[in-house]
């Protein structure tokens, strides 16, 4: 049995986006859907029960780190990731080390696979195919990401061309090494930075290993909005129609709701849980800073069209005072609210699409959240 299928149930008249459901060995979610980060098998601060009540489908955590801390045998041997965290939904592994891989300096890439530093404690480390699968089956997530070079933005097209080459190669290399087929998924990652080309002959390359579903990578790593959203555009409709589309790293509400629009299912982000540890809650009117002196006497919620328990039962006064003291519960409240707007949001979205009228949506949210049109 394939582990991971998508269902598509309908497009929306009135824009590319398509409400779809995926299903998995630990359940099925609705698309387009957003995945809480829990790098280190926690979204920070939230428990699974939380989680579960604002209802997160799929959550994200991270191979790279795991293997580093607490290591994938002992996560084996507590029987996986989802007995160890308590997770009996889906759960998708990215490496999580894109950030040490394409942005740290001191990496060596070869055919065989990377070799850089541990980011905590210094001592070399190498990740390959081989080694990114048997973390990845070892943890037992339902949705394993081929293991890729993310190259930093910008990168010329000639290094460019060979990373893809690369890419592509491993993945196959992924697929060979692949211990839990019927159990577990393995996504392939469209990469080719800026160039149409190259994301063509990426997106050709892993559609050729007829995979479960695609991710669109080398995006949302500090190339400009214009750039992401052509390369968005051109590669969207490359991706197979019958598999789930996920863009790896995008989160802000704006970029949930193009992101959509184009005939994306799948979106992860830590914006919503960063931002809240420093105070900061996306609100149906814009961002709002409840750590600014001018709540400090303001007893009204975060946001008053947010229907959660911390709208309905915290002020913006009490929730700035906890995150000025540092207060571990200022963290929670903040991070409950930020993440059910976002899974919210794409409630909203995915009604939008069966009524046919995302591209409404779209204005009506853009005008309040104080977006401008483009
Ligand atoms: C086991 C190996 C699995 O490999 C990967 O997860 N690879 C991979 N992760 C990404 C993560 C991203 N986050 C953002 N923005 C915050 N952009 C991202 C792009 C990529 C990407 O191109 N590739
Ligand atoms: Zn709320």
């Amino acid at each position: 049995m394939t582990p991971i299928t998508y269902e598509l149930i309908k497009t929306c008249k009135q824009t590319g986006a398509r409400l779809g459901k995926v299903h998995t060995p630990h359940g099925s979610f609705d698309t387009p859907m957003f995945m809480p980060v829990g790098t280190l098998a926690t979204v920070k601060t939230m428990s699974p029960e939380e989680l579960k009540e604002m209802e997160a489908r799929i959550i994200l955590s991270n191979t790279y780190h795991l293997w580093l801390r607490p290591g994938e045998d002992i996560i084996k041997e507590a029987g996986g990731l989802h007995r160890f965290m308590n997770w009996d939904r889906p759960i998708l592994t990215d490496s999580g080390g894109f950030q040490v891989f394409s942005l740290s300096k001191i990496r060596e890439i070869q055919e065989e696979g990377v070799h850089f530093r541990n980011h905590i404690s210094g001592e070399k480390l190498f990740l390959s195919p081989e080694k990114a699968m048997q973390i990845q089956n070892a943890l037992g997530s339902d949705i394993m990401m081929a293991f890729d070079e993310c190259p930093p933005y910008p990168a010329s097209f000639d290094y460019m061309k060979s990373s893809v080459e690369r890419t592509s190669r491993w993945a196959e290399r992924c697929l060979e090494a692949h211990q839990n087929p019927t159990t577990q998924g393995l996504f392939g990652i469209i990469q080719g930075g800026e160039y149409e080309e190259l994301r063509k002959q990426s997106a050709k390359d892993l559609a050729s290993l007829d995979l479960p579903g695609y991710a669109i990578g080398g995006l949302s790593v500090g190339e400009p909005k214009d750039i992401m959203n052509r390369m968005l555009e051109y590669t969207t409709p490359l991706m197979p129609s019958t598999k789930p589309r996920y863009l790896m790293g995008v989160g802000s509400p704006d970029s949930l709701i193009d992101g959509s629009i184009r005939g994306i299912d799948m979106f992860d982000c830590v914006l919503p849980t960063r931002i809240a540890r420093n105070g900061t809650c996306m609100t149906s009117t814009g961002r709002l800073v409840v750590r600014n002196a001018k709540y400090a006497r303001d007893f009204s919620p975060i946001d008053e069209n947010c229907d959660c328990h911390v709208c309905k039962n915290y002020t913006r006064a009490y929730i700035r005072h906890l995150i000025k003291s540092k207060e571990t519960f200022g963290f929670r409240l903040t991070t409950y609210h930020n993440l059910h707007f976002l899974l919210k949001l794409m409630e909203q979205v995915r009604t939008a699409i069966s009524e046919d009228r995302l591209g409404d949506f779209k204005e009506a949210f853009f005008e309040q959240y104080g977006l401008n049109q483009p």
